[in-house]
């Protein structure tokens, strides 16, 4: 039992006369005080006398007290001294990395803890950081010139920082996305699955190495059918595999059959390998293998579950996007404001390959991934680079293939067919018809005979900067949408990491020969603490089943605030006040007891 509990128990002995009934009032206001909330929403009080000095509601104490402050100063021992806990001991340190959440400490505590006097840690509200936690220095708020400072700037209260509540779950603002606690359920669902195919593995039987440069668990990404596109002319397979050093998993891009003539060849995929970009699927690494009987070129790329290709979501008539061949949703076509985001995307990832002196040369509907919403990415770089080692191409001309390649691609999205370019006047007329006359003129642009020669540079000036602010736009929003899913999910992890922690404290049957370790020490207030958070009962001892109270305690004990409660035994014949800091404290000694002993 850690010394600052003890003293806490003594001073209950003490108390318990006084606490006996845990219904009693005086328990109830250390509790849960809420008397600051009701006289401020209580509007007959607004004006009084006797209101309550706000001073003291937000620092514990009034400078102005007794130099001319109208407002009702409560005596400072409306809370009995005795009550007041001492500092309990540093949380140990744990040693389990494995099971073990670190120990949250708030970088605020951490800063203002050794600046401020036990004495200001009277706080009347419960969801306010107690006193401790404010530095020093702090402006105090002078209530006796707060009804009329507004009007006059000079005299505006200087707004204290006050320290980050850990444990407060605040709602977005509701008019930009809807409020929730949880992720919602469209983005946990994508999440899941790409998890999820992180995993599986196809039912039909597959034989494959064990083991390949330091990669295992190879898994085809695809069923091998009796029809087999060529890169260039060779057959590739894709397989899924885990890395032995960093435990992720990747794509391996196997070339059957190819016999790498110099080692030189690998140049490009090691400048492939330097290229970060959001719309590039990133080139790890390369090398060649006999482990599937014969010579195989393998490069390695990042893996992007659940990714699907162009030509499955537009041209593939079999996919589930397809009704007897028609594209659904949408009116059968791609909207204009997608079509621009893809140019966008991919005009950048151009862009960044000829900076690099590298072409794409990947600019083709099975090779460009939509990875998330809206979201391109091209595939397989570099790979053509290896197997053309032999057949060197001026860099002027492959890049200005680039640009014809986006030109085609750009056509074949419009009318949703591959086959339109072999009929351009038709094709420019099905653009003409559904889209703007500045997707026909890119296109043409990019499609057209170079003279001398086009940039990627000028095909980003012909998109156009009203189009860039408005894909900026959009990002933003999609970034601001995906910060509030974060922020519904801030404290979740931590709070199973916590509830897993109680689960192997509490009624563990025996630890240390001691079968009634579970119940005893620092335990004992563990036990009461979960019994406080779980099992509260109403006036008729019906199970009180509220999710804000649990959620609220644990993050509390999380964050180990100085507020404090008061704990009823089961026989409520007892009954301890302790704070939150303190039960944290225990959790940690228990749980570290625990972890070392596991070893
Ligand atoms: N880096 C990657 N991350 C996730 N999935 C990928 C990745 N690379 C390829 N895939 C998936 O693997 C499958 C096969 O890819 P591949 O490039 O071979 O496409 P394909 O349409 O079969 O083309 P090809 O006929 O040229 O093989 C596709 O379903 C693709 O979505």
């Amino acid at each position: 039992m850690s010394w600052g509990i003890r003293e806490v128990i003594t001073h209950h002995h003490v108390l318990m006369a006084y606490f006996s009934r845990p219904q009693s009032s005086a328990a109830v206001r250390i509790a849960h005080p809420t008397d600051h909330d009701d006289r401020s929403k209580s509007p007959q009080k607004r004006d009084s006398p006797q209101r309550q000095c706000r001073n003291i509601l937000i620092y514990g104490s009034c400078r102005f007290q007794d130099k001319g402050c109208i407002y009702y100063h409560p005596p400072t021992n409306t809370i009995p001294s005795n009550v007041a806990i001492p500092e309990s001991p540093a949380p140990p340190s744990l040693s389990a990395q494995a099971v073990n959440a670190p120990v949250f400490v708030p970088k605020s505590a951490l800063d203002a803890v050794s600046t401020t006097s036990p004495t200001q840690s009277l706080s009347f509200t419960p969801s306010a950081s107690p006193a401790p936690y404010f530095p020093s220095q702090e402006v105090e708020y002078d209530d006796t010139i707060s009804s009329f400072g507004s009007f006059y700037p000079t005299t505006q209260p200087t707004f204290v920082h006050q320290p980050l509540n850990y444990h407060l779950y605040t709602n977005p603002i509701p008019d930009t996305f809807s409020p929730s606690h949880f992720i919602s359920d469209n983005l946990r669902e994508d999440l899941q699955k790409r998890s999820d195919l992180t995993h599986t593995i196809p039912s039909t039987p597959y034989q494959l190495p064990e083991e390949l440069q330091g990669y295992h668990s190879l898994a085809p990404l695809e069923p091998i059918g009796p029809e087999r596109r060529k890169l260039v002319s060779w057959c590739s397979t894709v397989y899924r595999a885990t890395n032995m050093n960093d435990g992720a998993t990747y794509v391996l891009r196997r070339i059957e059959n190819f016999r790498l003539s110099h080692r030189a060849a690998f140049g490009a995929i090691e400048s492939w390998s330097r290229i970060i970009h959001p719309n590039i699927i990133r080139v790890r690494e390369a090398f060649t293998t006999r482990a599937f009987s014969d010579n195989s070129l393998v490069v390695c790329y990042d893996y992007h579950p659940n990714s699907q290709s162009l030509y499955e979501l537009y041209f593939n008539p079999k996919s589930p996007g397809f009704l007897h061949g028609q594209l659904l949703g949408s009116m059968g076509h791609i909207p204009e404001a997608t079509l621009w985001s893809y140019i966008i995307q991919i005009a950048g990832a151009v862009r960044a390959a000829h900076d690099a002196g590298l072409a794409l040369r990947m600019i083709d509907p099975t090779k460009i991934l939509l990875t998330g919403k809206n979201r391109l990415r091209i595939n397989s770089c570099g790979i053509v680079d290896v197997l053309l080692y032999d057949t060197p191409q001026d860099i002027t001309i492959i890049q200005q293939e680039d640009l014809a390649l986006l030109g085609r691609l750009l056509i074949a999205l419009c009318c949703n067919s591959l086959a339109a370019l072999s009929a351009l006047p038709k094709a420019l007329d099905t653009m003409g018809r559904i889209y703007s006359e500045e997707i026909k003129t890119l296109a043409l642009y990019l499609i057209s005979k170079p003279s001398p020669i086009k940039t990627i540079t000028q095909v980003i000036e012909l998109i156009g900067t009203d189009r860039f602010l408005r894909e900026m736009n959009e990002m933003q929003i999609a970034n601001d949408r995906l910060e509030t899913e974060l922020g519904s999910e801030l404290e979740n992890g931590r709070l199973v990491r916590l509830l897993c922690k109680f689960g192997f404290i509490n009624e563990r049957p025996e630890f240390d020969r001691d079968p009634r370790w579970s119940e005893t020490g620092d335990r004992y207030i563990i036990k009461l603490f979960r019994d406080y958070v779980f099992h509260q009962v109403d006036e008729n001892r019906n199970p009180v089943v509220n999710l804000t109270h649990v959620l609220t305690c644990l993050n509390k004990l999380d964050c180990g605030t100085d507020e404090r409660i008061m704990l009823v035994s089961r026989d409520e014949q007892s009954c301890l006040v302790v704070s939150y800091k303190e039960v944290k404290a225990c959790v940690e000694s228990a749980f570290s007891d625990l972890c070392r002993s596991s070893r």
